[in-house]
């Protein structure tokens, strides 16, 4: 058993008979979707389950998981998903999936939020190894680029895989990954980034997680908010 499914069962065992559960994005969170699929087959675990991706949705789908649409939603009691980055503070980077304006909807409107990672996602500041992911609205892009330029970012319009286009994402925006050359405080790129008109939404999730299951060599750390 690899690192991510460990980390993702041992999260799917925080899930309780009768509870919404929002299901992530990404290769750990699809772990999390077979072990909780698992449980509901084999102990009979009745839950009902929300998707943050159509690819996620599939998947919950074949493997005979109840789903309800997110607008049918007006709260849920675990959101569990991967991220790319997580700080000692608990502040994360995700969605270089594309997918984070679910994500994000999903984690906020839970009571409580599981992020599952592997020792190497640790850093000591966003935007460490990879670029934050800017959702934007396609007809704001120049606009939101200078302010983001203003905040000293770099700022890069996102190709699509085939690198003969700009990706799009589920919602038809437009993706702006940037980087910074000297250090930024994440609360502070947060609320800013959170600020400027044009911004669908961003990777980085301040103030959201209930809880950071490392897994490492084997063995899963359990780091909880106080
Ligand atoms: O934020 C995400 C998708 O938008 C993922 O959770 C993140 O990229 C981690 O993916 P993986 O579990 O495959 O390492």
């Amino acid at each position: 058993m690899n690192d991510k499914q460990l980390v993702a069962i041992q999260a799917a065992h925080q899930v309780k008979d009768g509870m919404t559960v929002g299901l992530g994005t990404g290769s750990t969170a699809n772990y999390f979707i077979q072990e909780l699929a698992r449980r509901h087959q084999e102990e009979g675990l009745r839950i009902t389950a929300a998707a943050s991706s159509v690819v996620s949705a599939i998947k919950a789908q074949e493997l005979g998981l109840p789903l309800v649409a997110i607008e049918h939603l007006g709260k849920l009691d675990l959101y569990v998903d991967g991220a790319d980055e997580v700080t000692t503070r608990m502040t994360l980077l995700k969605g270089r999936g594309y997918d984070l304006v679910r994500e994000k909807l999903l984690a906020r409107g839970s009571d409580q939020f599981i992020v599952l990672i592997d020792k190497s996602k640790l850093v000591g500041r966003i935007g460490e190894k990879f670029p934050i992911p800017v959702e934007v609205m396609p007809f704001a892009w120049q606009l939101v680029k200078s302010r983001l330029q203003a905040l000293g970012a770099h700022a890069e319009l996102r190709q699509n895989a085939a690198k003969d286009g700009w990706a799009i994402t589920s919602h038809g925006s437009l993706v702006l990954d940037l980087t910074f050359d000297s250090h930024t405080d994440d609360e502070t790129l947060n609320q800013q980034l959170n600020d400027i008109p044009g911004v669908v939404e961003h990777g980085i999730f301040h103030d959201i997680a209930t809880a950071i299951f490392v897994a490492d060599n084997g063995k899963v750390e359990e780091i909880w908010k106080n």
